[in-house]
């Protein structure tokens, strides 16, 4: 059964179209990319997914389940975690209590439900410590996340995204802004999870290099899936993007 399975999904603004029956299966522990050239509707579909689109017509389903009215703050119990473009970091908090935001999952998920009481607050910390140092970024947990350089910013994000020990994480664009070493260091980080990941991006290369499977959109239609192999030989997919360059 997929892990996530978007089934006919339509979504209009106004007369545009942005969305036009798309469907896309996204299987356990798997990295699936979601590509396609400027406009092509890859934002809208994670947004969809996420609960901040609501589609004109089609379905949802995780674990085989449609969901229904569909909400961002439903994702956290759907054991779904998400990173955006606009990484959404309280600049008024320290990076360790940014993170904490994100174990809030298991706190009330009762995961931690021998802990409640004494000793919770000090175990979410560690937890939270825990996803920083495995990015590589916790000597800055006492730190505002306006002190530190765009690239770990990013890094506190996705430790924030972590944290809560998600099935599925969404990462929006993940490779915008940053430089050469630090998109392939993202691409080991990405192979490295455990997770099944939903990859909207831009760097073709990146894209090809660490996804299991690939969707290609191109005006709102789904034009190819399969794998990196298989998409970059697709003729469909060299006519989008090189229609997209003219
Ligand atoms: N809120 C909105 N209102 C009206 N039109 C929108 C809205 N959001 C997106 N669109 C339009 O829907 C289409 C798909 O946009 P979307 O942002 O999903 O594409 P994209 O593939 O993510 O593009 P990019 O790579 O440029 O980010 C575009 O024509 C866009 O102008």
């Amino acid at each position: 059964m997929s892990l996530l399975e978007v089934r006919d999904v339509t979504v209009r603004f106004g007369g545009l179209t942005a969305l036009s029956e798309v469907s896309v299966a996204v299987e356990p522990g798997t990295v699936h990319g979601i590509i396609g050239p400027n406009g092509a509707g890859k934002t809208t579909l994670f947004n969809v997914v996420c609960g901040f689109t609501r589609p004109a017509s089609g379905s949802l389903l995780v674990r085989g389940v449609e969901l229904r009215d569909h909400r961002p703050h439903h994702l956290a119990r759907l054991g779904i975690a998400r990173t955006l473009q606009g990484l959404g970091l309280f600049a008024h908090s320290s990076v360790l209590d940014n993170v904490l935001v994100g174990a809030d999952r298991h706190a009330s998920m009762g995961v931690w439900g021998s802990l409640i009481g004494r000793g919770e607050e000090a175990a979410l910390r560690a937890r939270a410590m825990a996803a920083l140092e495995s990015l590589g970024v916790a000597e800055w947990a006492s730190a505002l996340p306006g002190a530190l350089p765009y690239g770990l910013r990013k890094r506190v994000a996705l430790a924030r995204a972590l944290v809560a020990e998600p099935d599925l994480l969404m990462l929006d664009e993940p490779a915008a802004g940053l430089s050469e070493v630090e998109r392939e260091e993202l691409v080991a980080l990405i192979r490295g999870l455990p997770m099944a990941v939903v990859l909207v991006e831009h760097h073709m290369d990146l894209v090809m290099s660490v996804c299991d499977r690939i969707t290609v959109l191109n005006f709102g239609r789904v034009i190819a899936t399969g794998s990196p192999e298989a998409v970059r030989a697709d003729p469909d997919v060299a006519e989008a993007y090189l229609g997209a360059a003219s």
